[in-house]
């Protein structure tokens, strides 16, 4: 490193520490990163390095002496006995081989082996046992003290509880990382995009998250596991890690079959290379490996630094990366209207698959990497991570380079975008119309737990929408008197897509398929294929030596072709890998009755190419008529019609708490129309309801009360309702679902429970409360009543109770008032 001033370094230190503390906030107390765990430890390493060059410059409090988390005020703070460390790491193999150095000097010998397990990416976990029972969980914190997660951690299945046989000490301490398995974490993701809720990042960030949650039930759900990797206790009466990881996979806990012990560096290397590719096929994420010198006697002549031991490191595998080019910026929107600018690339081959794709998040990481329009970036791609750009190669800028400038309309729709103050998504805000967001709240409607019409999935949803059938649940049974011009309507799946300024695009499959003849679009897929990784210019030249191989009608298609990229070399669209403008294509096609002009404007209107050749109302030969329908998509054809209708009209026999539920009112999920629904009956007390009788509901709060003040404000959505209840929805409880009054026991009564029930769970003891007359209240407060409580009730609920002087009635006591 160059020669710096000590007031440079300074500056330098005070600027890194600013950063660094702030990126460990994020990733510890949000859950959430900014930068790459890479860019991350290339922080921490440069100020590590300066801090060496300068120590007196370091300060006590500096992040690279403590581990980067707290504790947080949700739970209680609990000191460990034994530290819990952070571990030093490195990418390169000559620091590995320093470090191995080190270590024998420290020794003074090299009589020594290294315990290798792989870095699972989860979190830190501490767990106390005390005559084989779990006593005690608790998170890493800053560590000396960590966060009391016990409920949460005793959710976790293969987790012990209570240890099997009775040969442990009687009390140990036992560490691991809980991680959430990668299915699972998909499974999660794929039901919040079903849902239109944001996605969660990466299991890591999803697991610290769950961990500090407050209700275990929920927890419980997102089947966390555990792999242990450390045993600390008084009389273990083991020499070396490797008994010590016996001991632990025999009394019953989760190790990870993946360790080895190396009895040299080299195998050490070996054990790295060997587990580079293969760990993405591991259950878990997991970003490197740990080498620990398995002797104790050897870890405890070594000892420690102020933040990790000098007897292991982890060795992280750097996730591979690429050079590739930006060819342009396009913007996806959610079915919230949310906008992710997404970057189409050159493609680039990364981890095992082709890239031609990468999200930029939002207009902060844009601006972030300062990108420019045709810009060479590095992109990168970790295990099963999207694939993000994580620079620019500056030397490889065009001088005159443009910087993406962000879109300011919706390229869906065309409204103005917004973005709220210190929030880094831009949003649409036109939620009555723009064709993605009616697309989120209708497929919400028509959902499983709502009205349940399957035959109405989300390509047939989408066609509907774009081309004008459908903007509001209503739509939906007027359907029934448009057969006829149901007939023929394009289904435009995937084959479509919008430029970021809303021009529209058609699937380069699909225009191949349209302008040649004799190809069938399946080799025409084959063709694509097996050149994924070249790009789009060089895919249409090779496709010309595709075209003449088949020779069938090679010379006509060979023209064509030519045409095409004469077209497309006059436009000046922005360019995404396996699309094409669908203006340029239809040219070919119509080129003497319109201009390209011409076309390109009404492409920015239109949707679909049946939708451009309507408006266009043009005279067009058969020949004409054939080839715009190779590039169209599928079309509803009457049995699709007939099986669409007939599910809808079955959806009518949904209960009214279903309807409600599928309304998609602001905060109402299943359980609170559930709730309504019992409570009013019908929607009309529901829309007459103030604010106080809705409050008085147990389980309604300030935020749902505005949610649903505001809906029924809108004459658009009573209006709505109207239409909908004249096509024969259910809007009031059917009688045989109105909930039966046990008695009135508790009437009049405010009551809350906490804890754990041997009669009931926690959903029953609710229902008991209300079936009875009772009001569930949810937080402790002196307009209580009285408070069940149960086993392990939550210390500080009982103390805030206690000091208020609430009563507390045990369950048998409960049980005896409404049995009475
Ligand atoms: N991207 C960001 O913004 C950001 C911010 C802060 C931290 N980080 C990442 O977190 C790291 C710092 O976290 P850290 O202090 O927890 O260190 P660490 O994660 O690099 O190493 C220590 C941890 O490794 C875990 N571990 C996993 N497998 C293990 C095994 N087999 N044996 C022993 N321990 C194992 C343990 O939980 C232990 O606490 C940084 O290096 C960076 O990569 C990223
Ligand atoms: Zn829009």
């Amino acid at each position: 490193m160059d020669q710096i001033t000590k007031e440079a370094a300074k500056e330098k230190i005070e600027k890194l520490t600013r950063e660094i503390n702030y990126h460990n906030q994020l990733y510890y107390q949000e859950d959430k990163s900014e930068i790459s765990d890479y860019e991350f430890d290339q922080l921490m390493e440069e100020l590590v390095h300066l801090e060496e060059q300068f120590p007196e410059l370091q300060d006590k409090n500096s992040p690279s002496q403590h581990v980067g988390g707290t504790i947080t005020k949700e739970f209680e703070t609990v000191e460990h006995e034994t530290r819990m460390l952070s571990l030093g790491n490195t990418y390169s193999k000559e620091e590995l081989e320093a470090f191995d150095e080190r270590v024998a000097k420290g020794l003074g010998h090299r009589d020594y082996s290294y315990f290798c397990e792989l870095k699972f990416d989860g979190v830190a976990i501490s767990l106390i046992y005390e005559n084989g029972d779990l006593v005690r969980a608790v998170t890493r914190g800053d560590g000396y003290k960590g966060d009391d997660v016990t409920a949460n951690v005793k959710t976790i299945r293969n987790i012990p509880l209570h240890l099997k046989g009775n040969d442990y000490p009687e009390k140990f301490d036992i560490r691991g990382e809980i991680f959430l398995p990668k299915k699972e974490f998909e499974k999660i993701n794929a039901e919040r995009e079903a849902n239109g809720e944001a996605l969660l990042a990466n299991p890591r960030n999803t697991t610290s998250g769950t961990l500090k949650m407050q209700d275990s039930s929920i927890v419980a759900k997102r089947r966390l596991n555990c792999y242990f990797y450390q045993l600390l206790g008084e009389d273990l009466s083991v020499e070396n890690h490797n008994e010590a990881v016996q001991l632990m996979e025999k009394w019953g806990f989760n190790v990870s079959p993946t360790y080895k012990n190396c009895n040299n560096f080299e195998e050490v290397l070996d054990y790295i290379e060997s587990w580079r590719e293969k760990r993405h096929q591991l259950p878990l994420e997991t970003d490197g490996v740990v080498l620990k010198v398995n002797n104790y006697q050897h870890r405890e002549t070594l000892g420690f630094t102020a933040k990790n031991p000098r007897w292991a490191i982890a060795y992280k595998y750097k996730a591979e990366s690429a050079e590739s080019k930006l060819l342009s910026v396009t913007y996806q929107v959610g079915r919230t209207g949310a906008i992710t600018p997404v970057a189409n690339l050159s493609p680039v081959s990364l981890a095992g698959t082709t890239v031609k794709r990468a999200s930029l998040h939002n207009a902060n990481e844009i601006e972030r990497l300062d990108l420019h329009m045709g810009d060479t970036v590095n992109v990168e791609k970790g295990g099963e991570i999207i694939p993000k750009i994580t620079g620019v190669v500056l030397e490889k800028r065009e001088n005159s380079s443009k910087p993406i400038s962000y879109i300011t309309q919706c390229p869906e729709c065309g409204t103005p975008l917004e973005r709220k103050e210190g929030e880094a998504k831009h949003f649409c805000p036109n939620t009555t119309s723009c064709p993605p967001q009616v697309l989120g709240r209708i497929e919400h409607f028509v959902h499983k737990r709502a009205m349940d019409i399957d035959s109405l999935g989300t390509e047939r949803l989408r066609a509907l929408i774009t081309q004008g059938y459908i903007s509001n649940p209503s739509d939906i049974y007027k359907l029934k008197d448009q057969k006829q011009q149901l007939l023929g309507l394009e289904i435009n799946a995937d084959q479509y897509t919008k430029s970021s300024n809303g021009y529209l695009f058609v699937s380069l499959k699909k225009a191949l398929f349209a302008i040649t003849e004799g190809i069938s679009l399946a080799s025409i897929e084959k063709f694509l294929q097996s050149n994924e990784e070249v790009d789009q210019a060089h895919k249409l030249e090779a496709f010309e030596n595709f075209i003449m191989e088949k020779k069938n009608k090679a010379s006509l298609n060979q023209a064509n072709l030519k045409k095409l990229q004469d077209v497309l070399s006059k436009e000046n669209f922005d360019k995404m890998e396996d699309y094409l403008p669908v203006s340029s294509v239809l040219y070919l096609f119509l080129g003497k009755q319109v201009s390209l002009d011409e076309l390109n404007k009404i492409t920015r209107k239109k949707n679909t190419v049946h939708d451009i050749v309507l408006a266009l109302s043009l005279d067009l030969t058969q020949e004409q008529k054939d080839k715009i329908k190779r590039l169209k998509g599928n079309t509803f054809q009457s049995g699709v019609i007939s099986n669409m209708l007939k599910g809808i009209e079955a959806s009518k026999n949904q209960s009214f708490e279903k309807v409600l539920f599928a309304l998609g009112i602001r905060n109402i999920g299943e359980n609170t129309a559930q709730i309504l629904a019992r409570h009013f009956l019908n929607i009309d007390a529901l829309i007459q309801a103030d604010q106080e009788e809705l409050l008085a509901i147990n389980g309604v709060g300030e935020t749902l009360v505005q949610s649903i003040q505001e809906y029924f404000a809108q004459e658009k959505h009573l209006k709505m309702i109207e239409e909908l209840k004249q096509e024969g929805l259910h809007f009031e409880i059917k009688k045989e679902d109105k909930p039966e009054v046990a008695s009135e026991k508790l009437k009049g009564l405010k009551i809350l429970a906490s804890g754990k029930f041997e009669h009931f769970k926690r959903d029953e003891i609710i229902e008991t409360i209300n079936s009875h007359g009772g009001q569930y209240v949810k937080s402790v407060s002196k307009n209580l009543d009285f408070i069940i409580e149960g086993a392990d009730m939550g210390p500080s609920k009982k103390e805030k109770a206690e000091q208020l002087g609430v009563k507390m009635i045990s369950e048998e006591a409960f049980l005896k008032m409404i049995k009475e």
